[in-house]
This record gives structure tokens, C-alpha cells and sequence, in this order.
């Protein structure tokens, strides 16, 4: 950190979230500044750095590390770039925030997970931000609450106005699902013990061979049962709604439609169009938090234990798509680290 303890970040990856976290640290957020970028695609990384000041673009990772301006990395390069990223960032005692997911499968999750836990003190950050979504947040608070007695199952809709190209059958669940799988073991505090995958016949706005949409259903280790429409070519905006059912009421968060509208015989209001829209909030207050706690010399939020029992899940996830069958989560014992 410099004198006026600004955190110097190099942010990895610069495509559509790496971008967008180097425009919030440069524009929204206080207490750090993008000290440098990289990105294995050169001429993306110098289009990202130009016209920040004091930051250097890198096609290299381990250059970037060895920066002294770099006191902290944030990580957007795509999933199964993640654990060389993060093994790298141990190598130097760096703190880090890492998107979602914290990498594509258990067994690799939990490379990083001991990596960490060989360190003796949490590094990491990862980027499940509808933790820090104002409506999630309130969600959480009430179920917390018992408010309305104890939750019996969640309903949750997360719907995409198109995959962008390339998207997979396991990409709905490694990108997409693992949001849910992340929100519920964080609202109902429980791990996710088994998942099924239901196909009904696909969309035909999906790309040909993705099996599109899909419901999901998990079961958690207090017996709670939670069900998500994952839609990713929906066509007409982004809605990720989630609805808790307790045993005296029920509540919902992300069915509001800001403004409505009354005209010419009509009243409705608009959708937002993707997720950097629906989340802003979210996204800015995520790596806010994160600045905040690593200037203060702490780590927060979610955890590399998080990040491996929603690998874990994501696993199950993929194989029950694979088989149609009930797929039972595997998960090693919890680390103190973690407790
Ligand atoms: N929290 C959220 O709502 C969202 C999170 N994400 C996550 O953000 C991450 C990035 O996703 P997008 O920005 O959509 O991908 P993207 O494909 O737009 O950008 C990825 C960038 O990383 C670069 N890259 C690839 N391998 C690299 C490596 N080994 N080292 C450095 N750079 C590398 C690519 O050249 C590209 O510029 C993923 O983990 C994804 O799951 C993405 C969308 C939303
Ligand atoms: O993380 C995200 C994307 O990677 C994913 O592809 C989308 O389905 C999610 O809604 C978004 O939040």
C-alpha cells in the first residue's frame, strides 16, 4: 500500500467483469486504485490500462504478482484459469477476491482450499455477490430472524436473456447454478446433501445440444427442500427472484420492477437487461467490503470453503444432469479455518 494507504490491485482478466471491476475501482469505490491489468490477450490489456494512471498492462501473471505497486489481485479471468491464478497469489501472501465460481470442480477447489489452509490465515475472497444484493441481504435477515418460524424450502427463478457463445450443459451449472447453490447454503446456513436435475424438452431459442432451461432441485442437511428454473435464453431480460417458505409465511426478493407505468390502457414497468444492471449495487458493495477489509489487514465474506462445497455441488449438479438420477454431494470434513 502506498503512503496514504491507497491498495494497489491488479485486476486479472480485462473482458466483461474484469473490465467492469477495473472501471469500479478506478470510478465508484474508495481506498484502492488498479495498479495493473492482465490479460493473456495483450492488446485487451493495454486497451483496459490506457487512461488509468499508474497502471501496467501484463500478459504475464506472475510479472504482475512481482509488481511492487501490487498489494492485492482480483481475479475475472474465466473459471478454469482461477487456481493457477489463486495458487500464484498464495505464492506471495496476497489477498485476493476471485469470481465466481472459485474454480469448476471439487477436486481442484480443494487444491486451493488446502493451498489456503497451508498459508494458516484466510486470503480469499469469493465473488458471490447477491451476498451483498440489498434484497438477498434483507432475505437473509428475516430467515435469520424466524421471523416466520423455520424455512421449509426456497424457490428460486434465475433467468438470462441469452448464453453467450459457447456455453455448455456444464456451464449452466458451473457459471449459472452455482449462484443458487451459494445462496442457499448461505441463507438456510445448511450444506446442499443432494441434487437432481429435471430437462424439459428445450427452448428452441437455445443453441442446438444445450438442454435449456432446466430445474434444478437440492436437498440441504436439515431436510429443506429448494427448487430452481434455470432459463438462460429467455429472450426477454434478466430476473433472478428468490422466495423463501417458512412455516407461517413466505417471502420473496427480486420481483420489483422499479418503475410502473400507467398509459394508454396498459400499467407495467421494464426488466432489467442483464446482470450488471440487476446487480450494480451488488458488484460495487462486494469489492467495496473487500478494499475496506483487506486495508484493515482482515478477510471476509465468502470463503475458499464456500467456494469448494459449491464446487462439490456443481459436480453433483453436472453428473445428475448427465444421469437423471438423485446425486449425493460429497464434501471432506470442514477446517478449522473455516469454522
Ligand atoms: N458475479 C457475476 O455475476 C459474474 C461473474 N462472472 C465471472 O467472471 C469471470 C470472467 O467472466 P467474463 O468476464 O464473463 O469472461 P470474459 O470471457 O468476458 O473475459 C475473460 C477474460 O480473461 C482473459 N483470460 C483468459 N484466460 C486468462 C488467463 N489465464 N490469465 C489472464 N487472463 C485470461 C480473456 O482473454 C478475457 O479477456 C468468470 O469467473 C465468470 O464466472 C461472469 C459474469 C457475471
Ligand atoms: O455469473 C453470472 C454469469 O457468469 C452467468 O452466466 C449468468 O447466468 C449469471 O446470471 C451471472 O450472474
Amino acid at each position: 500500500m502506498n503512503h496514504q494507504g491507497t491498495l494497489g490491485v491488479a485486476v486479472i482478466g480485462t473482458g466483461r467483469m474484469g473490465a467492469d471491476h477495473v472501471r469500479r475501482i478506478d470510478t465508484v469505490i474508495s481506498g484502492a486504485r488498479v495498479a495493473a491489468v492482465v490479460d493473456i490477450d495483450a492488446e485487451r490489456a493495454e486497451k483496459v490500462a490506457r487512461g488509468i494512471e499508474g497502471c501496467t498492462p501484463h500478459t504475464d501473471l506472475a510479472a504482475a504478482m512481482a509488481d511492487p505497486a501490487v498489494d492485492a489481485v482480483l481475479i475475472a479471468s474465466p473459471g478454469p484459469a482461477h487456481e493457477a491464478a489463486l495458487l500464484a497469489a498464495f505464492e506471495r501472501d496476497l489477498p485476493v477476491l476471485c469470481e465466481k465460481p472459485l474454480t469448476p470442480d471439487a477436486a481442484s477447489a480443494l487444491r486451493v482450499l488446502r493451498a489456503e489452509q497451508a498459508l494458516g490465515h484466510r486470503r480469499t475472497q469469493v465473488g458471490f455477490m447477491r451476498r451483498y444484493d440489498a434484497g438477498y441481504l434483507r432475505l437473509k435477515s428475516l430467515l435469520d430472524a424466524g421471523t416466520y418460524g423455520r424455512t421449509l424450502m426456497l424457490h428460486n427463478k434465475h433467468r438470462n436473456p441469452a448464453t453467450p457463445p459457447g456455453f455448455t450443459d456444464a456451464m449452466l451449472v458451473n457459471d449459472s447454478v452455482v449462484h443458487e447453490i451459494d445462496t442457499t447454503r448461505w441463507l438456510l446456513g445448511e450444506e446442499i446433501t443432494a441434487v437432481r436435475v429435471l430437462r424439459p424438452v428445450p427452448s428452441g431459442n437455445a443453441p442446438d445440444g444445450l438442454g435449456d432451461p432446466s430445474l434444478f432441485l437440492f436437498e440441504t442437511s436439515a431436510g429443506q427442500v429448494v427448487d430452481t428454473e434455470l432459463f438462460q435464453n429467455c429472450g426477454f431480460g434478466y430476473q433472478v427472484v428468490c422466495e423463501a417458505v417458512c412455516e407461517r409465511g413466505t417471502a420473496r426478493t427480486g420481483d420489483d420492477h422499479g418503475l410502473v407505468v400507467n398509459s394508454e390502457g396498459h400499467w407495467g414497468g421494464s426488466i432489467t437487461p442483464g446482470f450488471v444492471e440487476r446487480f450494480a449495487d451488488a458488484y460495487d458493495r462486494q469489492v467495496q467490503r473487500w478494499v475496506d477489509a483487506t486495508r484493515r489487514g482482515e478477510v471476509e465474506g465468502p470463503s475458499c470453503w464456500d467456494g469448494y462445497a459449491a464446487a462439490a455441488v456443481c459436480e453433483a449438479g453436472v453428473r445428475a444432469q448427465l444421469t437423471g438420477d438423485r446425486v449425493a454431494v460429497e464434501l471432506v470434513e470442514r477446517p478449522a479455518l473455516y469454522s
